[in-house]
This record gives C-alpha cells, sequence and structure tokens, in this order.
C-alpha cells in the first residue's frame, strides 16, 4: 500500500492531532509523553536523536528508541538532526517500523549544533535539505516532516517551506521564531510568518511558540489557521495545558513518578529535570529543598523531596498563608508557565538591565565558545561540580585520550589499528580481521555474551571467521 501523505496522513494516521507535545531533548521521554497523553496530547514527539549515532551504536537505538515501544505511545514522531542524506536515510530506516513518521531538527540554534552543523545551521543549504527530504521521502515506508524556525523575512520563511514541501514533506512544524531568539533574547514568537506558511503550502503546519494556556491554543489556530499546535516549555510546566486546567504541581508530580515506576527505565537526571520545571515556582520559596532536589541519588529520594514540598504547600494552603515573594504567582502551586522576560524589557536602550543581559548572554557565549575556559562554569557544569566537587573543567587537566585515525572519536581501549568501536567494526567486517585483542578474546571465549564490550570484537560473531567456527 502506498504510504499516506500530507492531509491524509494528518487525518488517519495522527487522527487529526491538535494537541502535540515537541520534541524535547532530555524531556520529552516516553514517562513524559504518556503523562502528556493522558492529559490531552493528541501526538508527541521524541527527543531529537542524533542520525550518525543511531545508525552507529545499537546501545543508543535500544535506549532511545526501541525499549520505549508501548502501544499507548501513539501517534508518535521520531525526530532525528542530521545534515548527511544518506546517513538521515539511513538512521530513519531503522526507526520508521516504531513510529508513525520521522521528523528532521531544522530548529536548534544552540552552539552544539552549531557546531555539528545541524538544526537551524542548516537553514540556508537548500540544496542539502532538499537530498536528504527528497531520499527520504522516497525510500522510507513514513512520511517525512520537518521542524523549522522562521527567518526575519516572511516571503524568505514562505519560500523555505514550500521548497521543503516541494522535496517531499508531509507536514511542518513552523516554531515562530527565528535563529537568534534564544536564550535570554528568546522573546515572543511571530505567528505573522506561520500564518503565511499555512497560507502558502499544501500541506498540514503545526504552529510553535508562545502556547502556553489553552486559550493560546485556541487564538493561535484562529489567527494562523494551522492544522495543529506544538507546546515545549508551557508543556514542561503544566502537563494539563491541552485540557485547559491548571492543577495542583504535586498531582502532575506524583502522577509522573507514577508512571515513570510503571516504566522502567527513565534517566534519574530527566526525572530531576521535571520535577525543577514542575516546582519552579515553589522551589523559589522553599530553597532548602531546591538544593536537596539536586543532590538526592535515586527515584525514591526525588519523590520525597516532591512530597515534602506538597506537604509544605498544604500547609500553606490550609492556614491561608500568602506566601508571596518577589514576582511570584500565587499561588505558587499551581501547574502554570513561567513567563520570560521580553528581551525588549531586559535590554532596551538606557535600561540598567542592559548591560546585565548583555554580560550574561556574552558570559555564555564566551563560554560556549571557547568549550569551557572561560571563569564561569555553565549551569550544567555547575550542577556537575555539585554532585562531584573534585570534577576537573580545566581543558588543559582533562585526561587526554588518543583519537581514532580515521574519525577522531576515542579510541577503542583494545584496538590496534588505532580505530575507535564504529570504525574498528566496519574495518573487521570489510576486511578479513586480524586485531591481535579479537584474537586473544576469542580463545578465552566460551560465549558471545564473554567477549569485551569494545564493539571492535563484534567480528567474533561473524559465523565464517577462521577463529569463531
Ligand atoms: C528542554 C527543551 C528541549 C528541547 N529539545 C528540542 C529538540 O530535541 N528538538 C527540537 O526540535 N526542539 C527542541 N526544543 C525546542 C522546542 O521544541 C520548541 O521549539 C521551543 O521550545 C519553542 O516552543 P515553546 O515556546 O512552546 O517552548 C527544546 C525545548 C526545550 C525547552
Amino acid at each position: 500500500m502506498d504510504k499516506l501523505q500530507g492531509f491524509e496522513f494528518w487525518r488517519t494516521t495522527l487522527k487529526e492531532a491538535r494537541f502535540v507535545v515537541a520534541p524535547m531533548v532530555d524531556q520529552s521521554e516516553l514517562a513524559w509523553r504518556l503523562l502528556s497523553r493522558r492529559h490531552g496530547a493528541q501526538l508527541c514527539y521524541t527527543p531529537m536523536l542524533h542520525a550518525q549515532v543511531f545508525v552507529r551504536d545499537a546501545n543508543y537505538r535500544r535506549e532511545n528508541l526501541y525499549n520505549e515501544v508501548c502501544e499507548e505511545d501513539r501517534p508518535l514522531i521520531v525526530q532525528f538532526c542530521a545534515n548527511d542524506p544518506e546517513v538521515f536515510l539511513q538512521a530513519s530506516l531503522l526507526a520508521q517500523d516504531y513510529c508513525d513518521a520521522i521528523d528532521l531538527n531544522l530548529g536548534c540554534p544552540q552552539m552544539i549544533a552549531k557546531r555539528g552543523h545541524y538544526g537551524v545551521f542548516l537553514q540556508d543549504e537548500w540544496e542539502l535539505l532538499e537530498k536528504m527530504v527528497r531520499l527520504a521521502n522516497e525510500k522510507l515506508s513514513v512520511p517525512i516532516t520537518c521542524k523549522i524556525r522562521v527567518f526575519k523575512e516572511v516571503e524568505k520563511t514562505v519560500r523555505y517551506a514550500q521548497m521543503l514541501e516541494k522535496a517531499g514533506c508531509q507536514l511542518l512544524t513552523v516554531h515562530g521564531r527565528t535563529k537568534d531568539q534564544k536564550g535570554a533574547m528568546t522573546g515572543i514568537a511571530n505567528w505573522e510568518h506561520i500564518k503565511a506558511v499555512r497560507k502558502a503550502v499544501n500541506i498540514p503546519v503545526f504552529a510553535n511558540g508562545n502556547i502556553q494556556h489553552l486559550s493560546d491554543v485556541e487564538r493561535c489556530i484562529q489567527e494562523t489557521g494551522v492544522h495543529g499546535v506544538m507546546s515545549a516549555e508551557g508543556n514542561l510546566h503544566n502537563p494539563a495545558l491541552f485540557e485547559g486546567r491548571s492543577p495542583p504541581v504535586w498531582e502532575m508530580a506524583e502522577e509522573y513518578l507514577e508512571v515513570v515506576k510503571q516504566y522502567p527505565p527513565c534517566t534519574l537526571s530527566y526525572v530531576r529535570a521535571h520535577l525543577f520545571k514542575l516546582w519552579h515556582h515553589t522551589l523559589q520559596i522553599h530553597q532548602d529543598l531546591r538544593e536537596d532536589l539536586a543532590k538526592v541519588k535515586t527515584l525514591e529520594g526525588l519523590a520525597d523531596v516532591s512530597k515534602q514540598l506538597r506537604l509544605r504547600c498544604q500547609i500553606a494552603k490550609g492556614k491561608d498563608v500568602e506566601e508571596k515573594k518577589g514576582g511570584l504567582p500565587f499561588p505558587h502551586w499551581i501547574c502554570q508557565p513561567y513567563i520570560r522576560p521580553a528581551p525588549k524589557d531586559l535590554v532596551a536602550n538606557g535600561n540598567s538591565k542592559d548591560s546585565e543581559v548583555k554580560k550574561t548572554v556574552c558570559q555564555k557565549r564566551a563560554l560556549e565558545d571557547s568549550d569551557g575556559t572561560a571563569d564561569t562554569l555553565s549551569k550544567n557544569k555547575q550542577k556537575k561540580r555539585s554532585r562531584n566537587p573534585n570534577k576537573n573543567f580545566c581543558p588543559e587537566q582533562k585526561p587526554k585520550y588518543i583519537k581514532c585515525e580515521q574519525c577522531g572519536n576515542p579510541k577503542g581501549n583494545k584496538c590496534v589499528f588505532n580505530l575507535c568501536r564504529g570504525c574498528c567494526k566496519k574495518k573487521a567486517f570489510k576486511e578479513v580481521a586480524d586485531c591481535p585483542s579479537q584474537y586473544t578474546h576469542t580463545h578465552k571465549l566460551t560465549s558471545v555474551s564473554a567477549c569485551c564490550t569494545n564493539e571492535c570484537c563484534v567480528v567474533t560473531k561473524r559465523p565464517n571467521t577462521p577463529e569463531f567456527v
């Protein structure tokens, strides 16, 4: 049977989904998707996966997709970042049986995407994108979709969307922010651009940006004419957003922790990050518990801190105590959006906050650009240091790894070809393998599973290598 396309795909496979949970690295994992679906989400995306790693590493495939497969988690779109048509295709072929469509990330504006040459940094490479989408559309059994950011110019954004449609993209998500609208400069998404794209293409369009309440969903659909809306931050702060409810935080936190237990394993740092987002406002009052939440090392520990937060809120609620602090919303214990200060409020000319924001942005950039050589540590590094105070972030004192002669990744421990695990494996398959470490292992082996974890030893599984038979 021919695969469904465009509107037919949206109507039949996606069941006319209008409420969509965004792809979110470390945050749109299975447990969170299931929680969001229970509360109104009709379609979810996986976090962005790296196409190249997905092709190369079976563990990565298992941990990030295959082990997460479950019936309740459909419809599901798997998102990849990629910059090579063949690699993107190979990754998508390996993922297509576990999802309803494959999405290409053309929106990530982070420094890591700049270095890896993917996400929004492909925004100007139309020829390459055309090839990637065309090949995927031709060869995959599921539709290919794209998630883009807008250009400053409406007209260029429209031509960009039309190019992707022509290449074979079957559904387009338009994030109404430009490449530079990130971090402190995030600001408001532009729905005018989204509306223009919607009018100009003949495939379903989802709008992304500024969706914090159910009323935003309705307004966005009305103003832009899109077929669905996607929420990221709004969903993280209130997973019941699409139900039009703002439940007490503990209700969502406890239900989420239950789902995590029901669908193991879930990485602890994801759970911690979700609780930080859910309890965002309350944690500004109960700073002691903020520290506890950062420190505990088990799921039970996290659940316990969450319970203590609930008890404190319930006591305050019972006594009708108004715990107001700074600009915190009240009551702080209901799920509600975190409103970022608008960049114009922060960087208006002559505003005293101006230099502060620019300083933060510049510091961050310096840190990103210099790979951690700046004086200030990023939030992530600070977190790492709080867990391991002896950790050294000085690049000169980092252990130096020997690099793979072919690709520059760290060399495998035992490989005598001076290759990384992936390249060694390829070599082993292409040529008759004669890595002495493999011989040694093979002779000692009683079973394949006793083999070293170095993928170069995969060669021992090949039935017709002399050392195996
Ligand atoms: C924690 C987090 C992780 C994200 N990871 C991804 C990702 O993996 N792929 C992607 O295309 N966008 C990612 N984004 C961007 C969102 O999908 C979305 O485009 C952006 O946050 C704007 O939507 P919002 O205004 O509803 O937050 C991420 C956003 C957040 C907050």
